[in-house]
């Protein structure tokens, strides 16, 4: 990959600040650089806590989408799931408003300060908004084996179509992925967080720790690398996107469209999660699928979510350390 020069990244950065219908992830306001590529828009955003060797593998895959393009196509509409914030339940029917129809919903649960009870009530809201819906949650690691065990048999009963992370590490998912079949309960276990921060992403696959993997293109450096894993680890993949702009959707929908086999829908409906997007029209459902297209950031809208001075300035700095990171690597 030929990494452009940092002024020349600089000089096409602008730095957004997205504020969110609900608090996901700790986060109410999503903080995120676009950049104009030659080929194409590009989205830099690594979320804060990441550092900038981590942070390498997000703008290289920016420097794919802006100065690269990506590969064929094999699809162009792709079916999405909803994204469920760790809300109380009578919040739910609102929030899954903004997704319109969609063929799944993914829903958070062991949000930290939360009972496994509000988890059930919570998932029992979107089955009665969504009675069509296939249901699935994401546990973000936050629960131990046994408490693992105790919420995956009293929520079987809503037929989940998989689990994700439910605990961390890879030992912690093939544990469970043992237990769960000896109960004989039919949930498939999906990795997120043991393929996307451990620095072996084929790992999960060897143990045989999963029935399939969540992949993103960001954090995973781009939609070419992210293709390798895939065919490399050789289970079927859900492409999820990390909170971004329409402009990071784009790619997530390179790579959903670029797999050999799509089984699932995908996590690329979160632009239903900001008040507004950087581009007109943004990347939203319809009837539970994105179509691909070109994503191009309305200009007043770049402005009118333009980070303050001393933001943009951290964000500037963040590029270049980072920048520095790529350019020693050999990708
Ligand atoms: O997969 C989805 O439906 C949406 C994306 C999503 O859930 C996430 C996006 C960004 C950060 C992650 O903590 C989170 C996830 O854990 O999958
Ligand atoms: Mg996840």
């Amino acid at each position: 990959m030929v990494i452009p020069n940092i002024d020349e990244l600089l000089a096409n950065a602008h730095p957004v600040g997205l504020p969110m219908r609900t608090r996901f992830r700790g986060i109410d306001l999503r903080e995120t650089v676009l950049l104009q590529g030659p080929l194409g828009w590009a989205e830099f955003g690594p979320f804060a806590e990441y550092q900038d060797d981590e942070s390498a593998l997000w703008l290289a895959a920016a420097i794919e989408a802006g100065w690269q393009g990506f590969p064929t196509a094999l699809r162009n509409s792709i079916p999405v799931n909803a994204t469920m914030p760790a809300v109380p339940a009578d919040q739910v029917p609102e929030i899954l408003a903004a997704f319109g129809e969609v063929p799944a919903v993914k829903i958070k649960v062991a949000e930290v300060g939360q009972s496994l009870q509000d988890d059930i009530d919570r998932v029992a809201a979107v089955r009665q908004a969504a009675p069509e819906a296939v249901l699935r949650i994401d546990a973000n690691a936050g629960w131990q084996l046994q408490t693992a065990l105790e919420a995956l048999r009293r929520l079987a009963d809503f037929g989940l179509e998989y689990a994700e992370q439910p605990v961390p590490g890879i030992e912690g998912l093939a544990s469970l992925r043992a237990a769960l079949l000896a109960e004989q309960i039919p949930i498939r276990i999906a990795a997120d967080e043991s393929v996307r921060k451990e620095s072996d992403p084929l790992a999960v696959a060897r143990a045989a720790a999963a029935d399939l993997i969540v992949v993103k293109v960001a954090p995973l450096g781009g939609v070419r690398r992210a293709l390798e894993i895939v065919r490399e680890a050789g289970l079927p993949a859900v492409v999820s996107s990390a909170l971004d702009t329409s402009v990071g959707i784009r790619a997530g929908l390179a790579l959903a469209a670029a797999l050999p086999e799509l089984p699932f829908a995908c996590g690329l409906g979160t632009v239903a999660l900001f008040e507004q997007d950087v581009c007109a029209p943004a990347l939203l459902p319809r009837a539970g699928e994105i179509e691909l297209s070109e994503t191009v950031p309305d200009p007043e809208l770049l402005q009118k979510y333009r980070l303050p001075e001393d933001r943009v300035r951290w964000w500037e700095a963040r590029l270049r350390r980072v920048h520095a990171q790529l350019s020693q690597r050999v990708m």
